[in-house]
């Protein structure tokens, strides 16, 4: 079986949103004064490298992470690139045969230096997750930080996608992988008062 890690390295560096928490990490007790064991401490944003969205980071009434389904995060997937486009519609992706795929993951490659938090990226377009729902796809993946453009304020992209009952995934690194039909794996911790979760991505390759 091979795997492919399609997951962002979380350290010191790991960029973003401009202003919010970085990620951190520190030895709270080292092995010397415990006596036994190094005992680590985690601090960053939930939207830190490749996480998912829950409803509760745009909608006050939305669910938080620990009430999402886990079949969201678990299933087929098709990688499929975009790239070159300013942002993706239903007729970008009308073209393509999602039966047996219940994850999109687009491959838009506008965020190239990963070192740094983009100030534009490819963004989707409202029209995208009705017409995804109704091929019966339950998550939509990206490769950059939002799936709206970065300044947006009022998220169409994001509302859009709640409401055709669609996972939003973020941050996927794809550069290194190939267009085609995975198994998607990206879990996130049962938190049950969070807006988001980073999560370990990955691909299963079915080659
Ligand atoms: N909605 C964006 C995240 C976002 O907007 C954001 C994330 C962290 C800190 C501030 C943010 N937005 C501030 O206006 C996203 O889900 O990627
Ligand atoms: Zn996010
Ligand atoms: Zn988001």
């Amino acid at each position: 079986m091979k795997i492919i890690d399609i997951s962002q390295k979380l350290h010191h560096g790991t960029p973003v949103w401009p202003g919010d928490t970085p990620y951190s990490f520190q030895l709270n007790w080292t092995k010397e004064q415990t006596g036994s064991v190094n005992v680590g401490q985690l601090t960053m944003s939930t939207h830190t490298g490749t996480h998912i969205d829950a409803p509760y980071h745009f909608d006050h009434n939305g669910k938080k992470v620990a009430d999402l389904p886990l079949e969201r995060f678990i299933g087929p997937a098709l990688v499929v690139n975009v790239s070159g486009k300013t942002s993706i519609g239903a007729e970008d992706v009308q073209h393509l045969d999602l039966t047996e795929i219940s994850k999109l993951l687009l491959k838009t490659s506008s965020w190239e230096n990963k070192s740094e938090f983009p100030s534009e990226i490819t963004f989707l377009q409202e029209d995208l997750a009705p017409y995804l729902m109704q091929q019966g796809v339950d998550l939509i993946g990206v490769d950059v930080p939002s799936v709206d453009p970065i300044d947006s304020k009022n998220l169409p992209a994001h509302h859009s996608i709640e409401n055709s009952h669609i996972q939003i995934l973020e941050g996927i690194v794809l550069d290194e992988v190939e267009e085609g039909i995975y198994d998607l794996i990206a879990l996130p911790l049962p938190l049950t008062e969070a807006d988001g979760c980073p999560v370990r991505a990955i691909l299963i390759d079915r080659t």
